[in-house]
Order: structure tokens, then C-alpha cells, then sequence
């Protein structure tokens, strides 16, 4: 199913949750919404989902408009299924009669309900399991079993809302390969809704990074991390440096920039244009120089990463630190030689 939002916007009082938000979203697409905390990325699943009426703009859902301004599809009408980070499981219902719930719901018949439930708990791995309550499982097996049900409902859409949020690092990692097979397997739309970028990026085939009621940028994982179109969406996506530096010359999608006495060419968008203007490093563009090169910096900081350390160096001239990565160890204080490979002019 394709997802559009055409201009949404919603208040909770006069606090503008989402504000004029446009959103295109391919059928068969793992569409991420990543941002921080309370920047409306639930309010937004929530709309499409029909949980929450909207103030103005349209959703469309396949093409069929679904919610307006004073207009509204219930949630049932619109054949989507949504997993929270909860699991709103029945606990008193065992893990079959969890599944089955939504069909026994909609009249469908004994055996058909038998058989969907069986066919829902193959392949999400939990055939063993479906006399178990869900007390008796654990997070990952429980969240296996909302998403069982969201496959027994039908809903080629699922929507959900940070559905690993509960869960240790090691599961998160096991369940993020389920999902993907999960999104693979059942060939339709996931849209899922996460405030940490290492998740989304694992998992997406797109991104939308969301700001403050606000869509920043849409781009594919690699393209946000290369080529962010803003300082948030920089801060946001990966590690990095931001600097302040003087474009002295642009040609094509070229710039060469100055800082700290150092002169390069970097990546920029095609409309950058001379002036002052923001530079992103991320730690992998500065590396130890292979000859008496480069320029020198000094360690401040080292952050042991298992088998890699972040390095944050000063440099003379310059106020702020540099961030790289190193595979031996250092101390503050060293001096080291450096290099900086690449880098990505941010637009003014
Ligand atoms: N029903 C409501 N009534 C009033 N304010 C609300 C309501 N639901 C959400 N909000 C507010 O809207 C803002 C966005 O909330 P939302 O839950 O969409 O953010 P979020 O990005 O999903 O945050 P989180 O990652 O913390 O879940 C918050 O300031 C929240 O307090």
C-alpha cells in the first residue's frame, strides 16, 4: 500500500505537533521516521493509522483519502496494522488466541481462523509457542506475537512505534534481522517510527529525519550520512564534526574550503556558493598521514570502542576538537600527523 501525507498539520492545544508535514511513501517500501523525542514522529503514525483525526491537510491511503480536514476513516477501515512498543497483548489469552483475536473478531470461521493462526506463528518462528501465555515469553517472543498478529489481520501496512524500545542491545540486533525478513516476506509497507539513527539505519530503505513537528529531509540511509542537507540532520545521522570554514572557490559539486590554515576540496551541493559555510567531517575522513603530509594535531581524548578508539584531537588554530577513529591505541597528549580525506559542505 503507498502512504501520502499531503500538508498535514495537528495541534494538541496551540501546541503544533505536526506542522504542514508532506510525506510520499512507496508501496513495499521499510519507510523510517527518525527523530528525537517529542518531535511528533507517534502523532504522525497515529494519523495514518486513523488513532488521531488531523487539522488540516489530507492522508492518502493506495491513492484513497483517508483523513482530512473534518474528515476521517476509522482505523478498521483502513487496513493497516499497527505494533506499538508495548505489545498490547491479551494477557489472559494464550498466544494462538492472541493471534487469532482479530479474525475471531471479524466473524471468520473456526477453520480458517485455525489455519491463518498456524500459517502467522511459522513465520514469525513461534509455532512451539502458541499455548504459551504471553507472560511466559520473552520480549522478543512477545513482540513476535504482535507481529503475528498484524500478519493474521491481513494488513499488507504495518505501522509501528518503536516495537524494539523494550528490548536488551543483543535481542535488538536478533529482532531487527526478524523484522527485515518479516518486511521481505509479507511484501508490503512497513513504516516504523524510531529515535535511534544506528536502528534506523540497519533497517530502512528510506528515511525521514523529523525535527519539531517537521519532515527534514527524505533520503535513502547512505545519502543521509553522506550528503545530510542540514546541521540537524548532520547532528542526527552518524558521528561527526561540524566546523565553521571559508568557501573559497565552488565549481560543480566541488568546493575548496579553508580552516585552522589547512586547505582542501570537498564535496558540496550544487548550489554552495563562496563565502563562510559549514563543514562536516565524519571520524573516517581524517586519517594518519602516510608522509611527512597533512598537518599536526594533538590527542585530547581517547574513548576505547572495542578493537577501535575515537580520537578527539585539537589542531593549532582551530577552537574545536576533531573526531576520528584510530585501530591502535592513544594517549592525551601525542602528537599525531593527519590527513582529511573527504568531507560534505553543508547548504547554507
Ligand atoms: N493526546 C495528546 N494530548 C496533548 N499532547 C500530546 C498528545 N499526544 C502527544 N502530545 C504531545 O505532542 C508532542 C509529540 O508527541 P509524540 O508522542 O508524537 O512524539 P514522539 O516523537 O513520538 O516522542 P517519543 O519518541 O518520546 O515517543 C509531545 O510534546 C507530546 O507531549
Amino acid at each position: 500500500m503507498s502512504i501520502r501525507l499531503d500538508a498535514v498539520s495537528k495541534s494538541f492545544g496551540d501546541h503544533k505537533v505536526l506542522n504542514d508535514v508532506s510525506l510520499s511513501i512507496e508501496d513495499g517500501t521499510f519507510f523510517v521516521v527518525l527523530g528525537p523525542s517529542g518531535c511528533g514522529k507517534s502523532t504522525l503514525l497515529r494519523t495514518i493509522a486513523g488513532l488521531e483525526p488531523i487539522d488540516a491537510g489530507e492522508v492518502l491511503l493506495d491513492g484513497r483519502k483517508v483523513a482530512g480536514e473534518r474528515f476521517h476513516v476509522p482505523p478498521e477501515q483502513r487496513q493497516v496494522g499497527v505494533v506499538f512498543q508495548s505489545y498490547a497483548l491479551w494477557p489472559h489469552l494464550s498466544v494462538a488466541g492472541n493471534v487469532a483475536f482479530p479474525l475471531e473478531a471479524a466473524g471468520k470461521g473456526r477453520s480458517v481462523v485455525s489455519a491463518r493462526v498456524d500459517d502467522c506463528l511459522e513465520t514469525v518462528a513461534l509455532s512451539e509457542f502458541g499455548q504459551r501465555k504471553p507472560a511466559e515469553l520473552s520480549g522478543g517472543q512477545r513482540q513476535r506475537v504482535a507481529l503475528a498478529r498484524c500478519l493474521a489481520q491481513g494488513a499488507g501496512t504495518v505501522l509501528m512505534d518503536e516495537p524494539l524500545a523494550n528490548l536488551d542491545p543483543h535481542l535488538r540486533g536478533v529482532m531487527e534481522e526478524e523484522l527485515s525478513s518479516f518486511h521481505r516476506a509479507s511484501g508490503g509497507t512497513t513504516l516504523f517510527i524510531t529515535h535511534d539513527q544506528r536502528e534506523a539505519m540497519a533497517l530502512a530503505d528510506k528515511v525521514a529525519v523529523m525535527w519539531d513537528g517537521k519532515i527534514l529531509q527524505v533520503d535513502d540511509p547512505d545519502t543521509l550520512y553522506r550528503r545530510p542537507m542540514s546541521k540537524e540532520v548532520a547532528g542526527f545521522i552518524g558521528r561527526s564534526t561540524l566546523l565553521p570554514v571559508s568557501i573559497n572557490r565552488v565549481w560543480e559539486n566541488r568546493a575548496e574550503i579553508g580552516f585552522g590554515g589547512i586547505e582542501l576540496a570537498v564535496e558540496c551541493p550544487h548550489n554552495a556558493v563562496p563565502g563562510q559555510g559549514t563543514l562536516l567531517l565524519r571520524p573516517e575522513h581524517i586519517v594518519l598521514a602516510s608522509s611527512s603530509s597533512g598537518f599536526e594535531a594533538r590527542v585530547v581524548r581517547t574513548v576505547y570502542r572495542g578493537g577501535i578508539w575515537d580520537v578527539f584531537v585539537s589542531m593549532p588554530g582551530l577552537d574545536q576538537h576533531l573526531m576520528m577513529s584510530l585501530h591502535r591505541q592513544a594517549a592525551p597528549g601525542d602528537r599525531l600527523r593527519l590527513d582529511v580525506l573527504r568531507g560534505w559542505v553543508l547548504p547554507a
